[in-house]
Order: C-alpha cells, then structure tokens, then sequence
C-alpha cells in the first residue's frame, strides 16, 4: 500500500459522542443523528461514537449542529470530540470529499441561541515551533465574542454555541493552512445545573 504523506489529502474528519444526561439519552443521541442533515459526509455510528469524514466545512457544520440538537432539548448535555485533518496515515476510503462548499445546516443552526462552556486543544503534529502556532490561535480566539480563559492543557471558551464553534473553526483552519496534520480536542457543554 502506498503511504501518504502529510498534505497529500485535505480530507478531514471528527470522532465524536454525545452525553446526553437524561433518562432519555438514547433517543436524544439518535434524533440528533437523524435530523441533522448529515448527506455531505460520510458518517459511521457505533454503541461509542460517531465518526464524520469530509471536506472541513461540512465537518463542523454538521458537529456544530449535532450538539445543537442535543442541546437544545434543554437537558444538560455534552459533547466530546477529536477533529483531525492531513492525517499521514489516513486512507482515501470512507469520505465524501466531492460535495459543495454549501453548508446544510448553517440556517437551523444560526436560529439557535444557547449558552455552553468548552474547553478545546490544538495539536499542529510534527512541527517544533508548535507553541507559537497554539498561541496565536488562543490570541485571534478573543476576537469572537466568547470569554476565553486558560486551563491547563486546554483553552476555555464560553459563550454562545455558534460563537465557540466558530472560535473553533477557525483556530482549526488557521492552523491546517499552516500546518499539514493538525488535531483539536473539544469538549461542549450545555445548560448544566453545576455553578463554575
Ligand atoms: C454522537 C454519538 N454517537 C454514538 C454514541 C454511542 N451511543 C451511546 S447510546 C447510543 C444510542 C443507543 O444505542 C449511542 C449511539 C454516542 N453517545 N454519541
């Protein structure tokens, strides 16, 4: 098999699951899945979690509106995730990379208005100047409307859904433009009855 190397591929993807903390987490996981509209990526679900692979504007549009759905069913819910992209192991199988850059879920998604607290990472692999490249993303993050706050070995953000998102995105895609393999932990959180 021939080996890819870094930037041979923009193909990116995200692994994630939801938390739903109510008796009724099964459904809720469930509808999120199937009302977001998922149709320009691949998208795979088993009893852990949901992989999503496509181009990057379909990936965050489709996780964005995922915790959204979720979230908006008032229950406290969470969302933990891994996006990556320019994985040097990565195949070109299991990916919808012909699609449009036109987002499905971007209209539904902006009605929404909800608060939630999030902490993300960003890894840009491979590269020894990795420190600078993470603290200029954290510097452009107070640009977007969210509160953001340092924690160890992650970045706070609070604000609205969309905002943290965006924060996210763009941190994500500064950062791969620059950078071949990149990776960024997040972890949502939404209407918990915890005070900080
Ligand atoms: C995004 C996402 N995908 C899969 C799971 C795993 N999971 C746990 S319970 C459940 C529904 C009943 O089988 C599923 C699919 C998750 N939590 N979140």
């Amino acid at each position: 098999m021939m080996r890819m190397r870094c930037g041979d591929s923009r193909i990116a993807g995200c692994q994630f699951t939801l938390f739903p903390m109510s008796d009724n987490f099964a459904t809720i996981i469930l509808t999120a899945l199937k009302e977001v509209d998922t149709s320009k990526v691949w998208k795979d679900t088993d009893d852990v979690s949901t992989c999503i692979r496509g181009k990057l504007v379909h990936v965050f549009d489709v996780t964005r509106a995922i915790f959204l759905h979720a979230a908006k069913t008032g229950e406290h819910a969470a969302m933990s995730g891994t996006y990556s992209i320019g994985c040097p192991g990565d195949s070109s199988g299991d990916v919808l990379m012909s699609e449009t850059d036109v987002v499905l879920n971007q209209q539904n998604s902006q009605s929404i208005r909800q608060q939630a607290s999030c902490k993300f990472a960003l890894y840009p692999m491979g590269r020894e100047d990795y420190m600078d490249t993470i603290y200029e993303q954290i510097d452009l993050s107070q640009s977007q409307g969210v509160k953001v706050s340092g924690s160890h070995y992650a970045t706070r953000l609070d604000g609205d859904v969309n905002d943290i998102f965006r924060t996210m995105e763009e941190a994500f895609e500064n950062v791969q433009s620059k950078v071949s393999h990149v990776t960024m932990t997040f972890t949502i959180s939404a209407n918990s009855p915890s005070t900080k």
